[in-house]
């Protein structure tokens, strides 16, 4: 990569009905440094969802001509649709020193860990099986058939946390968004950031 990236890439995953997009959503709403990327999907919209804001929501041949263009970062058939995250926006966010969250599964996690060592893994737990189940219900967007796919890939998806560099248990939602958001606080600290971001302070320091 030609440039320096100032932000951070973080890649946030939990089985469905963990609360993730709940947990990012209180981020962005009071921190003007992070930025969600929006990924491509070829699932449908849900009520309340707008093109360009949850998703760019796309038809398979878009998406396979997309592949085929090598546009995508990482993507992955999660269900019966497949997920996909298009490379240069999130490029250009690091730059201007921006984090970056990636809202994908295990599979899209593991190819960008390959492509970019730096990425930050946080994996969302719920407080127990029972207490997904319930949120998924109480979500109130997926049928009875939809609830039992995600339940079964729920536990696929958890088996995999130990990949991750933080785990968060999202029981009590402010605990765990303290917890989120002390985590971004302490990796805007690390030494190669620093370094990049106060260049002058730290080459005046050094003259005395
Ligand atoms: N690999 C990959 N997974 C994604 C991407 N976007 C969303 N996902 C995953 O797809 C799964 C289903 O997402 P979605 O249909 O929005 O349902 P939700 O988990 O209930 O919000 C989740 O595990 C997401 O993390 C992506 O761009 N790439
Ligand atoms: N800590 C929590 N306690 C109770 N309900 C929660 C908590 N976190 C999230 N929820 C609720 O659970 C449901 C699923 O959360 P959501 O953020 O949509 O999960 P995900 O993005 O992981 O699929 C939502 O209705 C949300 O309001």
């Amino acid at each position: 990569m030609a440039k320096k990236h100032l932000g951070n890439l973080f890649i946030l995953s939990a089985p469905s009905g963990a609360g993730k997009s709940s947990l990012y959503k209180a981020l962005l709403a009071e921190d003007s440094m992070v930025r969600i990327s929006v990924s491509h999907t070829t699932r449908a919209a849900r009520e309340g969802e707008q093109d360009g804001r949850e998703y760019h929501f796309t038809n398979i041949d878009h998406f396979l001509d997309m592949i085929a263009e090598e546009a995508f970062f990482e993507h992955a058939q999660v269900f019966d649709n497949y997920y996909g995250t298009s490379k240069q926006a999130i490029f250009d966010m690091l730059e201007q020193g921006l984090d970056v969250i990636l809202e994908i599964d295990w599979q899209g996690a593991r190819q960008i860990r390959e492509q970019y060592s730096d990425a930050i893994g946080i994996f969302i737990l719920p407080p127990s099986i029972e207490t997904l189940e319930s949120r998924l219900r109480g979500r109130g967007t997926d049928s009875d058939e939809v609830i039992a796919r995600r339940m079964s890939k729920a536990v696929d998806e958890i088996s995999h946390y130990d990949e991750y560099d933080f785990v968060i248990v999202n029981d009590d939602f402010d605990d765990a968004f303290t917890q989120l958001r002390t985590i971004f606080t302490a990796m805007r600290s690390k030494t190669a950031v620093m370094k990049e971001k106060h260049t002058n302070l730290i080459n005046d320091l050094l003259s005395l």
